[in-house]
């Protein structure tokens, strides 16, 4: 039974701690399980929870959302892992945590914002508009081969990692 729609108003988007790592676990595992969000294990998610921002619902603190921001390089950065309640979507949560997102990569001097996603009308409400090529030059693409990141082969358009891309649309909001 789907619970009532949470107004924006009664969620704060915050830093997510170590604590809520099992309430990002539970909204990934819902989408990962239809190749929406790209799976993470636990210890990945400890690892970047510096990262991720959580919304949590004011009157239960319960993580209705969360969303992590992953610096590449020195104007490049990526949204990951957005994803929302199904309880609460449509409600403006997710809009909520992208805004955060956005607001902590102008924060860090970050201006080009990568996403691969289905959810392109979403984004696209937020100003990404699609690409096709990987933007960034030969001597930034050598040295972004260098990381052992999975998100990162996917944002170069590794073969090894397409299968977990099909069908998803690489985006590019400049800030
Ligand atoms: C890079 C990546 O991480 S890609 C993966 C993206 N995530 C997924 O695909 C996982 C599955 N999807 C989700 O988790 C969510 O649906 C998301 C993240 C795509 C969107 O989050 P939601 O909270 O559902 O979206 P949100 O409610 O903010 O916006 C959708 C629409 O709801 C409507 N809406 C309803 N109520 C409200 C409200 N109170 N305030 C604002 N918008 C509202 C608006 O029409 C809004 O459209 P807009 O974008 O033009 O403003």
């Amino acid at each position: 039974m789907p619970e009532a729609l949470s107004p924006v108003s009664e969620v704060t988007v915050r830093r997510a701690r170590t604590g809520d790592v099992r309430a990002i676990r539970r909204l990934i595992d819902i989408y990962a399980r239809d190749r929406i969000l790209l799976d993470k294990a636990m210890v990945t998610l400890y690892e970047d929870i510096q990262e991720f921002w959580v919304a949590e619902r004011d009157h239960d603190a319960r993580v209705v959302a969360c969303g992590a921001l992953h610096v590449m390089w020195e104007d490049l950065a990526e949204v990951r892992t957005l994803a929302v309640d199904p309880a609460v979507r449509g409600a403006g949560v997710g809009h909520l945590v992208l805004e955060k997102l956005l607001q902590t990569a102008r924060w860090l001097g970050v201006r080009r914002i990568f996403c691969l996603t289905f959810e392109v009308d979403f984004f696209a409400r937020h100003g990404f508009a699609e690409i096709g090529e990987t933007p960034v030059d030969g001597d930034v693409y050598s040295e972004l081969l260098r990381s052992y990141d999975e998100g990162v082969a996917e944002f170069l358009g590794l073969e090894r990692v397409k299968p977990n891309t099909l069908g998803n649309t690489r985006m590019l909001l400049h800030l």
